[in-house]
């Protein structure tokens, strides 16, 4: 058998009491097996061959009882504790799953389809409820009751006992070939599943688009395809659990039969074994054999779960880190808390990972997890492995606590010999050191592809340099308490994300703690919504999102600067839209972003001219490198390329 998947064994060891419990009751059940076959065989000796009168029959019929009680009380009690063990294994295993999921940095977390991860958080883990509540507590039984049962058969009768010796491991066997050929093929099924959930949910997702694109049929077929072949996975393992279960059952009959024709020889024709003693082996032989015999099925849905649970350490693993530590320690501390070193530094290095799209809305994203995912105390107080990389000349902070992060002014921004690369051989955004002054207006402008967004998402944290590293006033981003910068900043990209919930709820999540009636109405009025709100009738109760009314393109933008107004952010992070607004959505805009931005530091990946001009420094970028830096005049002048790119802009753009 191959090594068990880490999860399961840190979920044992937190769960040893239980088991010793189970161990016990397993100990009782076999000596209540034992008895309970003594006295049905005295029982039966006495009234059909003895003769005994019926009141000598009552207090051997009144033990009976009271074993046969014992015995349904020990198997009540081992399926209550398995039932236990499995619910609290899978709360720890789905809590560090969340976890994990929470705390990823955010490009790490749009890599692979959430309805695969969808599926191994809900149906991966339930499959691991049968490892628990069926095949640890018969693996416990099989551990104490066939070895009591055989030595009281050997005690009685030897021969009997010699050939359920011989006759046992058979069933083993099976369960053990057939078991490894299950777990196999319960990977697979997994991997259908997984498969299947990712291509549902994401037809569903994009239904209007494959509709627009008549793609729609094909996509059914390819649905059709995955949960075909999911179905198929499933038939194959319950083919293979069939087959072992006749099997087994064939071995098991075949063996009672032998013990039966040996005892009838023994006791028929050589007259050396009682009526007692062989009825006596005759009750035990199948309770031996039945014990191993459900140690099989309990075998079989333990390998199902295995196979389960392997998924469930991928999704946990998936960055390389350990985390199966943390589902040890997931009893200890609930709460979903941030791992330092999962803080945007240090993480993923040179993972090829999904740039955050546009729908990951920084400081309304963040916030939104740190409502579920407080930090604990301890991990505010430990520094990372890999902090202050390449840090030499700056500030470090003591070994043993996080620096605060001042909330009332905008801070110093640096980005140090920075540079980043989607992986080996793509692009790669090289810009060496960029220092923004606090409360600076700078726009990164440069040719599609040259790596503007990928800039912006360095300076949010969003993605960690491969070399060298973000720094707020002076110290490394790591060297803060987690959620302190995104608490910071507020990051509007060109299409918010909108949760489902009211219009309220979408502008709260932008708030640094709890935001009153009165901030939200403010807000949302400051950022431009508040005709809309107004013309609404539940007003600012409004249902949007995907259960909600929907919201046009500029909505969603006003929508995302008025959880910036409730943020008040110091560091305000802006990818223009490249789409055009209308001139008054375009106006309402550019007058809430001038207030949001008075006292901010802003960067903007900028589109438009009069952004452009307005920007205090404009960062240059040409495939990845920092082609100029400087005011808009200052790079007319010096740089081509740019007076270029200004010169066909300002055809389209007309500022
Ligand atoms: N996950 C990824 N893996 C590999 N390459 C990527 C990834 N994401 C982006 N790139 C590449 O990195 C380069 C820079 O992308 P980026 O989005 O930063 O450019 P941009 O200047 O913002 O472009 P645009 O103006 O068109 O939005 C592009 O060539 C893009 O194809």
């Amino acid at each position: 058998m191959k090594r068990k998947p880490r999860l399961w064994s840190a979920q044992l060891a937190a769960a040893r009491p239980s088991l010793l419990l189970l161990g016990l009751l397993a100990l009782v059940l076999g000596a209540a097996i034992v008895g309970q076959s003594a006295l049905i065989a005295a029982i039966v000796d006495q009234a059909f061959l003895e003769r005994a009168q019926p009141a000598a029959l009552l207090a051997p019929l009144g033990t009976l009882l009271a074993v046969i009680a014992v015995r349904v009380l020990c198997l009540y009690g081992s399926g209550r504790i398995g039932l236990t063990l499995a619910a609290r294994a899978k709360t720890a295993i789905r809590q560090a799953a969340i976890r994990k999921l929470a705390r990823d940095p955010m490009a790490a977390s749009l890599r692979g389809e959430t309805g695969a991860k969808v599926s191994v958080v809900m149906d991966a883990v339930d499959e691991g409820d049968s490892y628990y509540s069926q095949y640890i507590p018969r693996m416990l039984e099989t551990a104490f009751v066939p070895p009591l049962l055989l030595i009281v058969v050997f005690a009685v009768h030897w021969p009997s006992g010699l050939i359920m010796l011989l006759t046992a491991p058979f069933i083993p066997i099976f369960m053990i070939l057939v078991g490894l050929r299950t777990k196999r093929k319960s990977e697979e099924k997994f991997e259908e599943l997984a498969a299947f959930s990712g291509a549902f949910l994401g037809a569903l997702q994009g239904l209007t688009t494959l509709k627009l694109y008549g793609k729609a049929e094909r996509q059914e077929q390819e649905i059709e395809r995955s949960s075909n072949g999911f179905r198929e996975a499933t038939m194959s393992i319950l083919r293979i659990a069939f087959t072992n279960t006749l099997m087994m059952e064939l071995v098991v009959m075949l063996s009672i039969g032998v013990v039966a024709l040996e005892l009838a020889f023994r006791m028929l024709i050589q007259q050396s074994v009682s009526f007692e003693a062989a009825f006596f082996i005759l009750l035990l032989a199948p309770e031996f054999y039945s014990a191993i015999k459900n140690l099989g099925t309990a075998f079989h849905s333990g390998r199902t779960s295995l196979g389960a649970l392997k998924k469930v350490e991928e999704l946990l693993e998936a960055d390389g880190r350990g985390a199966v530590e943390s589902v040890a320690s997931s009893r200890r501390d609930a709460a979903m808390a941030p791992r330092p070193d999962d803080t945007a530094q240090g993480a993923n290095r040179g993972a090829a990972v999904e740039p955050v799209q546009d729908s990951a809305e920084l400081g309304t994203a963040a916030n939104a997890v740190s409502a579920v995912a407080a930090p604990s105390a301890a991990d505010k107080l430990t520094v990372p492995q890999g902090a202050n990389r390449g840090a030499d000349a700056v500030a470090k902070p003591s070994a043993s606590r996080k620096l605060t992060l001042p909330q009332d002014a905008p801070p110093t921004l640096e980005l140090y010999e920075a540079r980043y690369a989607y992986g080996p051989g793509a692009f790669a955004l090289d810009v060496g050191t960029v220092r923004i002054a606090p409360g600076e207006h700078v726009a990164i402008v440069g040719p599609s592809g040259a790596g503007k967004t990928t800039l912006l998402h360095l300076f949010a944290g969003l993605l960690p340099p491969d070399r060298g590293e973000l720094r707020i006033d002076g110290h490394p981003l790591v060297a803060y308490e987690a959620d302190a910068w995104y608490r910071r900043i507020s990051y509007i990209t060109q299409h918010p994300y909108v949760f489902t919930g009211t219009i309220a709820d979408n502008i709260a999540i932008g708030a640094r703690g709890e935001a009153s009636r009165a901030a939200i109405r403010r807000a949302a009025e400051a950022a431009g919504l508040g005709t809309l709100v107004d013309e609404l009738p539940q007003g600012l109760d409004t249902a949007v999102g995907e259960s909600g009314r929907g919201l046009s393109g500029g909505e969603r933008q006003r929508l995302a600067l008025a959880r910036a107004f409730v943020n008040r952010p110091g560091v305000l992070l802006f990818d223009e839209p490249t789409a055009s607004l209308d001139l008054h959505t375009e106006q309402v805009l550019q007058r809430a972003i001038a207030e949001l931005s008075a006292r901010a530091t802003m960067i903007t990946v900028a589109h438009r001219l009069h952004t452009i001009r307005a920007a205090d420094r404009i960062l240059y970028l040409e495939e990845g490198r920092l082609a100029g830096s400087g005011r808009h005049e200052e790079l007319l002048r010096t740089l081509p390329s740019y007076a270029e790119m200004v010169r066909l802009q300002a055809g389209g753009d007309g500022a």
